[in-house]
């Protein structure tokens, strides 16, 4: 169990944030970066309430409540119009809070889920129906353990015929074993936080580096510039994260994806600003073409396409 949890049991039960949990920053700093009209912030997430949806049994981290309302305030704070919400291992694959906070959104939200593989026809078009557009397949071991990759395959087959997208959660050290295995599944496939890779060793590190062959081996991959506080060595302004960011905007352009990553989950060093956290976006998108596909045109492409043109 995590420290200081009860059991998110099905049907109640206070449950209590782990004792070390920190929580999402009160009062982010309204960002001088304006976003482009239709912004979209392409990763976040919704915890609980836990009253209403409980946490899963099975998750490595229990947090402090984070609801679509307050995501949605956020939203409006920052600047931008549309969320994506990414369903976090502490709700398994129950993802009513997710789906609750979408209906709630007014068709500015769209999901991506995680589900089981033997989930029904029904329950996957239900999903579809509720605006999940992607499953993640999470390979943290502190996150899920050992990831279970047939199951993954499975959930892959399923949803082939929905058009979704898988989006990947890995290490960027890991990257030469898990290759093999994410090369092989089918469809756009959207790596989080850059791959994760390793800052110390700045821009030459090994792993980033095979984080962009694989975005060289097909247009089929695309990368979320995202996390900058999860990836920093340096902290704020995150200054050591901002080459990384660069090196994919510059050479993805239309394949890139930001989010705030709100309301950042098993942070233990800081938490960040999310108005600072939008001032680097000029930074890693230096001219308004690039930050326009970035925050609007590719996102827009890969979970609203119908509203293009
Ligand atoms: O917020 C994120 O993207 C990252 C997380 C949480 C997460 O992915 C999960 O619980 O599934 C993390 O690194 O702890």
């Amino acid at each position: 169990m995590p420290q200081g949890a009860t059991q998110g049991s099905p049907g109640g039960g206070i449950t209590q944030p782990d004792a070390d949990y920190m929580p999402f920053h009160p009062a982010p700093s309204r960002p001088g970066f304006v976003p482009p009209p239709g912004a979209v912030d392409a990763h976040c997430h919704v915890f609980g309430p836990a009253a209403v949806f409980p946490f899963a049994s099975t998750r490595k981290y229990t947090p402090v409540d984070a609801t679509a309302g307050q995501l949605f305030a956020l939203r409006d704070h920052l600047g931008f119009s549309r969320n994506v919400i990414v369903q976090a291992t502490c709700h398994g694959s129950d993802n009513s809070a997710m789906l609750d906070a979408i209906a709630r959104s007014g068709g500015r939200a769209r999901g991506v889920a995680v589900v089981d593989a033997e989930i029904s026809d029904g329950e996957l078009a239900t999903l579809h129906a509720g605006g999940v557009r992607g499953v993640r397949f999470n390979f943290l071991k502190r996150l899920v353990g050992n990831a279970p990759k047939d199951r993954y395959v499975r959930v892959a087959e399923r949803i082939a015929a929905l058009g979704w997208h898988i989006v990947v959660y890995f290490e960027s050290a890991e990257l030469e074993d898990l290759a093999p295995f994410i090369t092989a599944l089918p469809g756009t496939i959207v790596i989080d936080h850059m791959g994760r890779p390793e800052l110390a060793n700045g821009p030459d590190d090994p792993g980033f580096a095979r984080v962009r062959t694989l975005m060289d081996t097909s247009e089929r991959f695309w990368i979320k510039v995202s996390c900058p506080e999860r990836l920093t060595v340096a902290g704020p302004p995150y200054d050591d994260v901002v080459p990384f960011a660069r090196l994919l905007v510059a050479d993805y352009p239309d394949r890139v994806l930001w989010g705030t990553d709100w309301p950042h989950p098993n942070m233990t060093s800081h938490m960040p600003d999310d108005g600072a956290l939008v001032d680097m976006i000029p930074r890693i998108a230096p001219d308004t073409d690039a930050q326009y596909r970035l925050l609007v045109d590719n996102p827009m492409r890969l979970y609203w396409p119908e509203e293009r043109a």
